[in-house]
């Protein structure tokens, strides 16, 4: 599991060591990591560093520090460095240090970014050290046009290796946002510990591939602020059968989803709750989008029976319903039950305050602002894209539920503030019927979960919506190496996954 601090909280726990005089240290441990890190991208893209050519930019601060260090490490390692110093002042002993490994130097102007752009388009490695932790706002000025114009040589595939020191400079470590500019990155060497701005919104789009470099500051950093789940953190989250199971004991999940208009979103929900594995799906529609599952999923139970009617243990509402006002019914009813639900979709619009957290709704952007909007905030779309953690929270704060605000980075918060962020996924998927099937791989955690009672913390839903955006992400992931991906076909993938991070073990007949 990654856990991941705010830029203020890695701030505060380091004034105890730098108090003690130990700031030296901690930057010659950042930038011992940024160096290899860096030296490895370097020597993975043009098999040597010897001969090679580093443009590093350096801001006024402790992260310009860190950059030019590693730099001079590079520079003795035989690579060409040259520093764009971006701020009349420079760290001084850092700056010494890399000149006395033959670094050159030059100072950015507003006349002379357009000619340093061209010269650093050219190198093999820019090393990104403008702004860190200590960064308001994004960059301004001839740091700017440089940036901008890395960025756009980046879309045409022609940029060199960006590695970011501590996070990409214009980033906002507290919350991901960026203020107008942010240089892009592919790789993104943060120190002490992950911040959250690199998790979330456009500051996780902007950090590439994340490494971190443990620098000591373990003691003193306190409980985190999110937390990312890795691959080993869902085995004791998903269902795997014992010999005593049957196939109520080991969850029915209730699917009030689909109408005549769309019927595809209760069969592609349908079918990655079976993928994910329940011990029986029960599906409550109209009669022609229940022929429609039976004939693809001749497993799934299906009805037009009321919520109340039947006995489940988790629901899915809402893919598909649109105007169904049946379905409608059914997501308000399973709100009302008691149950953990996953309310997606049209029925996010009948949602109302007074939620538990075992209900977990799902929206994107564009719901989440007529969620906030319904409750009386004052939200729009794009505020929340670039802030999404703080709209996530809100809207759970606001509804009691637990909020699953689906995105590049998708993110899963618990009424309480509990927060996880979820990247697994491939653009591709971004693509309609997305949704449905990640509402019933969620719906199937729900409906199979076996945490004992004493385990579930206040985060508990958090965790488990984010398991679902985990496996969604890495099935999207696998089916987009055979090209563009189509939701309908996902379920063999998820098959696939469950079964290698439960590590079944299949008896063997001779
Ligand atoms: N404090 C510590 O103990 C350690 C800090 N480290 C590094 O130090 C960084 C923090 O260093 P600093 O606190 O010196 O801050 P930064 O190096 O992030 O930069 C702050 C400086 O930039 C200026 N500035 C702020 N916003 C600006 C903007 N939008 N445009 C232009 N200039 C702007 C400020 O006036 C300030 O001088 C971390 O990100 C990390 O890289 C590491 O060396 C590890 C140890
Ligand atoms: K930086």
């Amino acid at each position: 599991m990654i856990r991941a601090y705010t830029g203020t909280a890695v701030r505060r726990s380091e004034a105890p060591l730098l108090a003690a005089g130990r700031g030296g240290e901690l930057m010659q441990r950042a930038a011992y990591g940024l160096y290899a890190a860096a030296a490895a991208s370097l020597t993975a893209r043009r098999g040597r560093i010897y001969g090679s050519s580093v443009t590093v930019l350096a801001g006024s601060g402790n992260n310009g520090g860190d950059a030019l260090y590693a730099a001079a490490r590079l520079a003795r390692r035989g690579a060409a460095a040259t520093a764009v110093l971006t701020s009349a002042a420079a760290h001084p002993e850092a700056l010494a240090a890399f000149r006395a490994q033959g670094g050159k130097t030059l100072a950015l102007t507003e006349s002379n970014a357009a000619a340093v752009s061209g010269a650093a388009l050219a190198a093999d490695a820019v090393l990104d050290g403008v702004l860190g932790t200590g960064g308001s706002g994004g960059l301004r000025g001839p740091a700017r046009i440089l940036a901008e114009a890395l960025n756009t040589a980046r879309l045409q595939g022609k940029a060199p290796l960006v590695v970011a020191c501590d996070l990409p400079s214009g980033v906002d470590a507290d919350s991901g946002r960026v203020a107008g500019t942010c240089l892009q990155a592919d790789l993104t060497v943060t120190f002490g510990a992950v911040k959250t701005g690199l998790l979330a919104g456009p500051g996780a789009a902007a950090a590439g591939e994340i490494r971190c470099i443990d620098i000591g500051l373990g003691p003193h950093l306190g409980t985190p602020d999110a937390y990312r789940l890795q691959a080993e953190d869902l085995a004791g989250l998903l269902p795997v059968p014992t010999p005593a199971d049957q196939k109520y004991s080991r969850g029915v999940l209730g699917v009030a989803a689909g109408s005549e208009t769309y019927p595809g979103a209760a069969l592609m929900a349908a079918g990655a709750a079976l993928a994910t594995g329940v011990g029986m799906l029960r599906y409550l529609g109209p009669a022609t989008v229940a022929r429609l599952i039976n004939l693809a999923h001749p497993e799934a139970v299906c009805s037009s029976d009321a919520v109340a009617d039947i006995h489940v243990q988790a629901w899915v509402a809402g893919p598909g319903a649109g105007k169904d006002e049946d379905q409608r019914r059914r997501a308000r009813d399973a709100m009302a039950s008691g149950l953990p639900a996953v309310i997606d979709a049209d029925a996010i619009g009948v949602v109302a305050p007074g939620l538990h957290p075992a209900v977990i709704l799902t929206p994107h952007a564009g719901e989440l602002t007529a969620l906030l909007r319904s409750l009386g905030e004052d939200a729009d779309r794009a505020e929340i894209e670039a802030d999404p953690i703080r709209y996530a929270r809100l809207a759970a704060a606001r509804t009691g539920a637990t909020v699953l605000l689906k995105g590049w980075a998708t993110l899963a918060a618990a009424p309480t503030g509990e927060l996880y962020s979820q990247a697994e996924a491939t653009p591709w998927l971004a693509t309609a019927g997305s949704g449905d099937t990640l509402s019933g791989i969620l719906g199937a955690l729900l409906a199979t979960d076996r945490t004992p009672d004493s385990e579930r913390g206040p985060g508990h839903y958090a965790r488990l919506a984010a398991a679902a955006a985990h496996l969604h992400g890495r099935a999207g992931t696998l089916a987009a190496a055979d090209g563009p991906v189509q939701p309908s076909l996902l379920e063999p993938r998820i098959r696939a996954i469950v079964a290698n991070l439960t590590k079944q073990s299949h008896r063997k007949f001779k």
